[in-house]
């Protein structure tokens, strides 16, 4: 538990009397220039509010340590009765050297008596002479001193030896370095002195510590609050602003996800359908018309959505309407398809037989993949044509090679398994994202036709046969191009390239004897077009790492404003000084008022998400800059350091956890 604080705090920054409106004047600006104001309190300077201006702030957070005693000393003296003015005459600050810092040259504009009040300085952090700010007196008036809080420093590093390199000029080894070499262990008598490695570096004991051989012992904590933008990068900006859109997930893709996630959680209150089948429960339709259709499995197939009381997860239920199980060998074949791991299969869980909808029914349980429309809803349905301004517009070329990519992927994960897909037609495939798909309903006709005579090869080879059909029928863009062979092939000829038409003329020939046919033959003729896809995919593999990276630094935050909230104003505390409006909490409390409660001149709000992240951000970090907090009432001010108010936080925090587990 930290410390006491002291109720003389505010005492001691109590504004006293009203000094010469030119202190005021200089004050202000100094302080505008070179500490941040935000607070409760009214400050006129609009260039503050700007969200640009904040946001630029993220990426400069220690740019801001160096201000003015003086003029802090002026604002302490200030008072609050009386305001800054936009129309005050200029001030020029003190200058400030190269790196930011104070120089020794101080303003003379302060007023004697502003100048003579007694700067703060929290007592904190007088006894933490090595990590006080630069530049800062200590003074032992202030008393709200923190338990400390023990700062991250990455452990581990410092034996590392460096390993015979070239790296960056550091080479200390008089061997040339030769990457096919095995790197001496860090001890070996060949290794060079004791080097920090590159603390980022997944293996610090690898070729890091080649590269930072020279350097000193790392100490810096992680620098959280910096963010290191991975590009693609915005031209219209310069290279420290950044866009509030550029530090979350891109609207489209959230829109994806967030339309998924409320499909995955639809309910529908007044079905005539059963309210539990076997272990699973909340059943949702998900077909799109009524007509029963037992074309595919000789039944007619039904699919609903629901979940399973087992591990609250969703599935899709495929309800085979009317089947009677004649063979208990028939249902155990699908144990066969739990093997099959591939992310081209849409991923079947179980199967079993129900009577909960009033029949009997084959019930298989897969995998639930919201609003996934099958390939035929996609390109063979009127809506989709509609899409295409009534044009039969072919699919594109480079798509059509990514499907057959796609679907060579599922068999092959299908086919090493001794098992055969059975069911390939553009309505049982399923797109769960763009250009994504999965073979879907597999293992149904494995059930169904468990007594069936053909062999697995012959199914497998039937298999390369639907896979032929299935791209002709999406080249010619109708579904009833299969009754018409010759005049579909002379379709899809025209449309796609040679290497197209005879990849698909060797599937059409998978029953023909005369050679070997088999998914892997075939994976080796288009291995060209693999690699175009494969590339495809790493690119959209980027695409994603670049946009988590986004939502990364957000989690941290919700967290961060958590602990915030967990801390703040808690009432069953009140009579706690710590905890009350005078102990060492209070600053929390402002700073709390200080991100979010933010008003303009004019007394209305500001709602700077800039300012928000920025605060939190240099809270979270740590960092030296320090800020001024002003009370609701305007009597208090304190000058504070995110430093100091992350160790509060910190030791507050702890305390709230010590005594929650003592409670439970
Ligand atoms: N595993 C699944 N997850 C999510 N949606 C699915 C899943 N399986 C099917 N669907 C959706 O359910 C709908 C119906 O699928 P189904 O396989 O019955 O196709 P269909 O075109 O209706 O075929 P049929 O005419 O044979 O019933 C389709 O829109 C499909 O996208």
């Amino acid at each position: 538990m930290a410390s006491a604080g002291k109720p003389a705090l505010e005492d001691a920054r109590r504004t006293t009397g009203s000094p010469k409106m030119k202190s005021r004047e200089n004050a202000k600006d100094t302080l505008c220039r070179n500490v941040t104001i935000y607070g409760r309190c009214r400050y006129e300077d609009k260039g503050i509010v700007d969200p640009v201006h904040a946001m630029g702030n993220v990426n400069m957070a220690v740019q801001y340590r160096s201000f003015d005693e003086q003029a802090l000393t002026g604002l302490l003296a200030l008072g609050s009765k009386k305001r800054f003015n936009v129309d005050s005459p200029s001030f020029t600050p003190s200058l400030l050297s190269g790196n930011g810092v104070a120089g020794p040259k101080k303003s003379t504009a302060i007023s004697p008596k502003a100048a003579s009040a007694a700067p703060f300085q929290p007592r904190g952090a007088s006894s933490r002479s090595n990590t006080s700010t630069p530049g800062v007196r200590a003074e032992a008036g202030g008393e709200w001193a923190v338990a400390d809080v023990q700062e991250f420093v990455p452990q581990g590093f410092e034996h590392v030896a460096s390993l015979p390199g070239n790296g960056n000029g550091a080479i200390t080894s008089p061997n040339a370095f030769d990457p096919f070499v095995a790197a001496p262990s860090p001890m070996t008598p060949g290794a060079v002195g004791p080097v920090s490695a590159n603390p980022y570096a997944h293996d610090p004991g690898a070729m890091g510590g080649a590269f930072f051989a020279n350097q000193a012992g790392f100490q810096q904590p992680v620098q959280y609050h910096l963010y290191a933008p991975i590009g693609p990068h915005n031209q219209n900006t310069l290279g420290y602003q950044r866009n509030v859109h550029d530090l979350f997930l891109p609207n489209d893709l959230r829109e994806e996800l967030q339309k998924k996630s409320a499909a995955t959680l639809q309910t529908l209150p007044n079905t005539n359908l059963p309210p539990q089948v076997d272990y699973f429960h909340s059943l949702v339709p998900l077909d799109l018309n009524h007509q029963k259709n037992a074309a595919t499995f000789g039944y007619p197939s039904w699919i609903y959505k629901a979940q399973s009381s087992k591990d609250g997860d969703f599935y899709a239920l495929r309800r085979l309407e009317g089947f009677r199980l004649t063979n208990e060998k028939a249902i155990r074949s699908v144990q066969a398809w739990k093997r099959v791991c591939s992310g081209s299969v849409v991923t079947v869980h179980d199967a079993f037989t129900s009577r909960s909808f009033q029949d009997s029914s084959l019930i298989v349980v897969t995998d639930y993949h919201p609003l996934s429309k099958t390939l035929a809803e996609q390109h063979l349905s009127a809506g989709a044509r509609y899409q295409n301004r009534g044009q039969n517009a072919p699919i594109p070329e480079q798509v059509l090679w990514g499907y057959m990519t796609q679907i060579a992927n599922a068999l092959k994960a299908i086919h090493s398994q001794g098992l055969a897909a059975r069911v390939l037609e553009p309505g049982k495939v399923l797109i769960t994202s763009k250009n994504r798909i999965r073979l879907n309903a597999c293992a149904v006709l494995d059930v169904v036709q468990f007594d069936s005579q053909r062999t697995v090869d012959d199914l497998q080879r039937q298999d390369l046969v639907n896979f032929g059909q299935l791209i002709v029928t999406l080249g010619a863009n109708t579904p009833t191009v299969m009754h018409n062979p010759t005049k579909a092939m002379e379709h899809f000829t025209r449309a796609y390239s040679p290497q197209m038409k005879n990849s698909v003329f060797w599937l059409l020939s998978g029953m023909q004897k005369d050679q070997e046919r088999a998914i892997d033959t075939f994976i080796t003729g288009i291995s060209s077009q693999l690699m175009s896809t494969f590339d495809s995919a790493l690119h959209m593999d980027d695409q994603l790492t670049f946009d988590l990276s986004r939502e990364l630094e957000n989690g941290r935050l919700v967290r961060l404003m958590a602990k915030l909230n967990f801390v703040n104003e808690r009432p069953e505390y009140e009579l706690d000084r710590q905890w009350s409006e005078t102990g060492e909490r209070y600053f929390l409390k402002m700073f709390r008022d200080f991100v979010f409660h933010q008003v303009d001149a004019q007394g209305d709000p500001v709602l700077d998400l800039g300012h928000v992240l920025m605060s939190l951000n240099k809270l979270d970090a740590g960092t030296d800059e320090r800020i001024t907090l002003i009370s609701r009432d305007e009597q208090n001010i304190f000058i504070v350091t995110y430093k100091e108010l992350k160790k509060s936080l910190e030791s507050s925090f702890q305390a709230l956890m010590k005594s929650g587990r003592r409670m439970h």
